[in-house]
């Protein structure tokens, strides 16, 4: 089986609350200022890349961004992506210790979800390289009717402010995929961006950016979405006609079923049949499942990739028989579903109580002392794919197998010995007096390279 990178970028919120209870005098604005302060002292720039490979970001507003290196393996991803969680959230402590130092009551907070408190949706999105074909388009639009449906396994969950009562809903953005289709000129527009960049070689290579998912709390989450995806960019590359499956109305189908936590709610297909989110998935895994098996794959498959494709089935198995509960630590819905339901049920409340969208918030909040999920974690209640260890180890350095592991090595040299140096996905450039030497990495596998080694001499 064909190697194969991929990134996750990940959009953060940013809440303020006081020690005393006061209200905050501190916007979400000011906050991400604080927490960009040192980067912006040191780099003069509120974009920088680290010595993991991984890229950190302040876009105007207030949603700092994690961008991991690229990764060719989901363990090396999902340690990534918590990694991104756990720098950003140092990178918070310290801000709430300046604060405490100036005797301010303000306190930030980290927050991993996609809707603020305003309604404002904010992103977490998918990179895959992907062998360029001619018939890219019509391939990715093969793949919509997976990518609206996949929301049952790794949405998020959400409590959705309705006219007539708030009610739990399945996913993050699937409301607000909503608004994209007013721009939308073919069917996988408003979840599959088509900006041609690849980051690497553009004859060979196209960079799939998927916009469409929630962000995840959830290890096996998080894996799951990336092994269940990366399967059916497998059977593109290798010429595979996808199931027919094309909706007849994509965007109202991905809210009708993220409405739906009972996910008996059928959706239009073209062809007039009528279908249900895990009959949809179900066709999309087995015709994945069929074609690891017809190529031999399953062979290729490390431990990670290989649980979470088993687990793509089984998790469709006991979705359909209502038995939801024997995966409340794994899929992010259903575990938050739970924690919410148990107290509103004991409370007596409704979904609009201000209690359940605060605990709410609490399942994606960072901070250790705050944060459910990260909690639930740490007592096995969510199972997670990888070690603290490798996660730890992911803060400082970059997946071993990819570039990343040379943009790492250049920027962690170049940075201790005070050079001047730019970075990006392709590019590593030493700044001197006389212009600048830059090597162009245009081979997103390579994690050796001699002109590299021949730029760190210079360092
Ligand atoms: N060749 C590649 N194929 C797939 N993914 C890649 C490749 N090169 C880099 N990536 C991943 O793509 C992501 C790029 O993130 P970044 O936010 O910089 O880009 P972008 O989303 O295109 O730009 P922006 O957010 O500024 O609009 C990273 O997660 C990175 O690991
Ligand atoms: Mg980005």
């Amino acid at each position: 089986m064909p190697k194969r990178v991929m990134g996750v970028e990940t959009e953060y919120g940013l809440t303020t609350a006081t020690t005393t209870g006061a209200p905050s005098s501190l916007t979400p604005e000011d906050a991400a200022q604080r927490l960009f302060k040192r980067i912006v002292e040191w780099g003069r720039s509120t974009n920088t890349f680290l010595t993991n490979g991984s890229r950190l970001y302040l876009d105007v507003g207030a949603h700092p961004e994690f961008a991991s290196a690229e990764c060719d393996s989901i363990a090396d991803l999902v340690a990534m992506d918590r990694a991104g969680d756990l720098i950003f959230q140092s990178m918070v402590d310290e801000a709430n210790r300046g604060l405490e130092a100036e005797d301010m009551p303000e306190r930030i907070h980290l927050i991993k979800n996609n809707v603020d408190s305003a309604g404002n949706s904010f992103g977490c999105h998918e990179n895959y390289l992907i062998r360029r074909r001619r018939d890219f388009r019509a391939r990715v639009d093969s793949l919509v009717p997976f990518f609206i449906t996949r929301q049952v396994l790794t949405g998020a969950g959400h409590i959705r402010k309705q006219p007539g009562g708030a009610v739990y809903e399945i996913s993050q953005r699937a409301d607000q995929m909503w608004d994209a289709i007013s721009s939308a000129s073919t069917r996988s527009r408003p979840i599959v961006n088509t900006r041609d960049e690849p980051h690497g070689d553009i004859e060979k290579y196209r960079r799939m950016h998927v916009i469409v998912g929630d962000s995840n709390m959830s290890q096996t989450s998080t894996a799951l979405k990336f092994a269940t995806t990366e399967m059916l960019l497998v059977m593109i590359e290798d010429g595979v006609i996808m199931p027919d499956l094309k909706l007849q109305d994509p965007m109202r189908s991905i809210r009708e079923i993220s409405h739906d936590v009972s996910l008996k709610t059928t959706v239009e297909l073209e062809n007039g049949r009528m279908r249900t989110a895990l009959q949809i998935q179900r066709e999309f895994a087995e015709a994945a499942h069929n074609h690891y098996e017809r190529q031999g794959y399953f062979a290729d498959l490390d431990d990670t990739r290989s649980a979470m494709v088993t687990l793509w089935i089984e998790a469709l198995d006991r979705l359909e028989e209502g038995d939801l509960d024997s995966l409340s630590t794994k899929l992010d819905w259903i575990a938050k579903h739970n924690i919410l339901e148990r107290y509103r049920t004991k409370g007596g409340l409704t979904w609009d109580d201000p209690r359940l969208t605060r605990l709410e918030f609490a399942y994606h909040d960072l901070s250790p002392a705050a944060g459910l999920a990260t909690s639930m974690e740490k007592q096995g209640l969510l199972e997670s794919v990888v070690t603290e260890e490798a996660v730890h180890h992911a803060i400082d350095n970059p997946p071993a197998t990819t570039r990343a592991a040379l943009r790492g090595r250049f920027v962690g040299a170049a940075s201790e010995a005070r050079r001047d140096f730019m970075v990006d996905w392709m590019n590593l450039r030493l700044l001197e007096a006389d212009g600048a030497r830059t090597v162009i990495l245009k081979d997103p596998f390579s994690p050796v390279d001699e002109r590299v080694d021949e730029l760190l001499e210079q360092v």
